[in-house]
């Protein structure tokens, strides 16, 4: 195979290229009826979001990362008037409108527009005060769904690019996200790998695809080398997502071996990520309250499905699993309960590493940035105190697609 374009076989190695979604209008469609369905806690503001989401693009600017922006690309696939056709038809149909008629009325609509307002609706939505003659004649869905404000759902957490895909080395997998809120986010992702020649799909294997049965979704998993794969199996993602995923692997990559991790499913900890993040060779941060509830089993290559071996202990497997003579778990909150349960909630182990012991983190986590600086890594704080309130860090909205080897 020729190269591709992508290329992930670390969590530390400089940062070259990531994928990012700036906050938009999605977020201005949230409202306190719709919050928990749509997974968020709280009403961002999103004009200050906004500057925040540019603080911390610039950050890894700066440092010589070349920023992707899902919108730039969607718009620039768009220009092709097969694959406009194609995106609108999948749209309407991701979109569970119920009703043909109303489909049909709102393809007519979208393929009337332009491919940058197209992928506006897409990702903040199209509600119904919008179109208000749209429907001739009520049916019943029309009746039954009225109050329902949107034709479109907006997807808020897009700006988590981390969850709907994953690159692991040369390859991609476009995850099945666990919650309908987030179930079309993938569509975006797939749009890109198949039409856009950025991605290079003739060179770039499909790991998993967002069709299957099992949830998978990216802020489980964590490239930990290029022959190993940490995944968490949480809230989020399934066993057997995992052991699919793993045999995959095993058997047309790079990858020998997966640690599967698994942590409390609840939704302060949906993610891996949440409460562990990989920010040196041989360091990791945790959060001290869940350190004791994990379990840590080593796959490998197995006939059908993985081979499964439980571990004693997270660390005894890190070791084992990257053949080190030791590791560090490096305790979030500097190790007091309160304050680590605090700073957990912000995202304070939710690290993005642009570099082997260099970090970036929100500013507000002060305790856990301090342990961080103490242990030898460098910290690069952002302002986040919008950001945080869809509860994911600065791991959780960046989608690394090309990290230098180590
Ligand atoms: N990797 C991550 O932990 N992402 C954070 C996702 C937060 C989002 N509100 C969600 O519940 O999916």
């Amino acid at each position: 195979m020729k190269d591709g374009f992508l290329n992930v076989t670390s969590e530390i190695g400089n940062l070259k290229a990531v994928l990012l979604h700036r906050p938009g209008r999605e977020l201005e469609r949230l409202t306190p009826d719709y919050l928990h369905e749509l997974l968020f806690d709280d009403i961002p503001w999103l004009k200050r979001m906004r500057w925040e989401h540019d603080g911390f693009a610039k950050v890894m600017e700066d440092k010589g990362c070349k920023v992707y922006y899902y919108e730039e690309l969607l718009e620039e696939l768009l220009k092709d008037k097969h694959t406009l056709n194609l995106f609108v038809s999948d749209l309407i149909k991701n979109s569970h409108i119920d009703s043909l008629e109303l489909e049909k009325l709102l393809e007519e609509y979208l393929l009337a527009l332009q491919p940058n307002e197209i992928v506006e609706i897409a990702i903040a939505g199209l509600e119904k005060k919008d179109l208000p003659n749209l429907i001739k004649e009520y049916h019943l869905v029309d009746y039954i769904k009225e109050q329902y404000p949107f034709y479109i759902n907006p997807l808020p957490n897009l700006y988590f690019t981390r969850d709907p895909g994953v690159v692991i080395g040369n390859g991609l997998s476009i995850n099945k996200m666990k919650t309908p809120a987030r179930n079309r986010e993938t569509m975006f992702l797939e749009y890109i790998y198949r039409f856009h020649p950025l991605f290079k799909k003739d060179e770039t294997p499909l790991w998993y695809d967002y069709k299957e049965t099992y949830s998978i979704e990216g802020g489980d998993v964590l490239v930990l080398s290029d022959s190993v794969v940490a995944i968490g199996c949480s809230e989020r993602t399934s066993a057997r997502g995992i052991e699919i995923l793993s045999q995959r692997l095993f058997q047309n990559s790079n990858i020998k071996k997966v640690l599967a991790i698994q942590i409390p499913f609840t939704r302060a900890y949906m993610h891996l990520d949440t409460v562990f993040t990989m920010v040196d060779h041989d360091k990791f941060t945790i959060y001290p309250g869940v350190e004791g509830l994990l379990q840590a089993y080593e796959l490998t290559e197995g006939k059908n499905t993985p081979k499964v071996r439980p571990m004693e202990s997270l660390k005894g497997a890190l070791k084992t699993v990257l053949n080190l003579p030791d590791v560090q778990l490096i305790q979030s909150g500097g190790g007091d309960e309160i304050t680590a349960a605090r700073e957990q909630w912000n995202d304070s182990t939710n690290t993005l590493a642009l570099g082997p012991g260099r970090v970036l983190t929100y500013n507000r986590n002060e305790a856990t940035n301090e342990t961080l600086r103490n242990h030898g890594i460098e910290v690069i704080e952002i302002e986040g105190s919008e950001l945080v309130r869809g509860r994911g860090g600065p791991r959780c909205m960046s989608m690394p697609l090309i990290r230098e080897a180590l």
